[in-house]
């Protein structure tokens, strides 16, 4: 435990936060993330074979749940938890009881910023969670509320108290999450890339969500973090992320919720097998030209003011306008709807919470 002098510190948001791992293979990383990681709850999401015995090494406060119990918790609703794809992390989104998750892939490491140090990535997803965004206006200096950086002159002083933050989305240096065509065509590429810059993506703007090293407010947008129907069963696999991201994002915008991408770093270790990736993303890659224009064109009710509200308005387009590219659309949209029954069985308070999870501030609503 870090000390000031005499008086441990606590690590911040000791017991507001859960570090959400899923894996199919063992959690050998949490040693090196042991000085950042150890004093957080952990929940184990176990993928494939039930029966397979995870090691969690020494010392770390867990839960696990492997897939007997998500048939046992959720029963039929547990047909909405993807099976045989890292989309089984959202599980543990579900059955956390904290304010914020992070997640982070079992093959990712902590790595070094420039000048040699080892990088937080808790940390610093932390500082991008607590701290205001400003999707309603960019700031070219970057994090205008950095130490040592601010809003640019011609920046609206009515803007500057900026948003309330639901999502940080780290980055990785080594192995950078490319899809299956361009991992084929660069095999050996690294990014070796450190851009010391956190950015707000701006309102109206869609991106390409990783889940390999990713936090939230559970709170604000816990219930539109769904990965969706994804690996064994499915004709698609490894959009999981992509997914939650798009309809997270057309949701904290109608919510003037705001989005970061950028610093953390982890260093990412295995390339997965380009040729299997291609099998899993093959249909998500013709699939994905048809997906964003939908996301793009997507308008929610007005009087839609909390995330369960939207997500159901999306979930019934989906099944309208997507439905219409392939039958796997109507199942999705069908399983959104399964994702905030369960979300709400075992969350009751946010299910009733009513009061919109608006921000305190931005450009009043059109
Ligand atoms: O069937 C599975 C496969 C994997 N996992 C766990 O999920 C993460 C990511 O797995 P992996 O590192 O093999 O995949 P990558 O290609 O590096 O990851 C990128 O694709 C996304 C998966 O959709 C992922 O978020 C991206 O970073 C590991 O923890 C595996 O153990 C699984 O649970 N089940
Ligand atoms: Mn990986």
């Amino acid at each position: 435990m870090a000390t000031s002098g005499s008086v441990p510190i606590t690590p911040v948001l000791k017991d507001e936060l859960d570090i959400v791992i899923p894996t199919i293979r063992n959690l050998d990383f949490l040693e090196m993330w042991r000085p950042f990681f150890q004093p957080y709850h952990l929940i184990i999401v176990q993928d494939g074979d039930p029966t397979r015995t995870i090691n969690v090494p020494e010392g770390f406060d867990y839960e696990l749940y492997n897939r007997n119990d998500i048939n046992r918790i959720l029963g039929p609703k547990a047909s909405c938890i993807s099976f045989k794809d890292s989309a089984c992390r959202c599980f543990g989104y579900m059955v956390s009881k904290k304010k914020y998750i992070y997640t982070i892939d079992d093959d990712c490491f902590v790595a070094k910023d420039p000048s040699g140090k080892d990088i937080n990535a808790l940390e610093q997803h932390i500082k991008n969670l607590l701290s205001p965004s400003t999707p309603f206006f960019f700031n070219t200096l970057y994090d205008p509320y950095r130490e040592g950086a601010d809003f640019v002159r011609g920046y609206p002083f009515s803007l500057r108290e900026g948003a309330k933050t639901a999502v940080s989305h780290g980055l990785w240096l080594n192995i950078p999450d490319y899809d299956a065509p361009t991992q084929m065509v660069k095999p050996l590429e690294r990014n070796t890339r450190y851009v010391d810059a956190v950015m707000t993506v701006p309102k109206g703007t869609l991106f390409p969500m990783c889940g390999m090293n990713l936090a939230f407010d559970r709170e604000l947008i816990g219930p539109a973090m769904y990965f969706g129907l994804m690996g064994d069963g499915q004709p698609i696999g490894r959009y999981d992320d992509m997914w939650a991201g798009w309809c997270m994002k057309v949701i904290c915008d109608h919510l003037s919720l705001g989005v970061k991408t950028g610093l953390p770093y982890i260093w990412h270790s295995k390339a997965s097998n380009p040729f299997v990736n291609l099998k899993k993303e093959y249909n998500g890659i013709f699939w994905q030209e048809e997906i964003i224009p939908f996301f793009q064109a997507a308008t929610l009710s007005k009087d839609h003011d909390t995330v369960q509200k939207c997500y159901i308005e999306l979930a019934k387009q989906v099944k309208e306008k997507l439905g219409k590219i392939d039958g796997y659309f109507v199942k999705l949209a069908d399983a959104m709807v399964t994702w905030i029954e369960a979300w709400d069985e075992l969350n009751p308070s946010s299910a009733s919470a009513t009061t919109a999870t608006t921000a305190t501030n931005g450009p009043a609503k059109k």
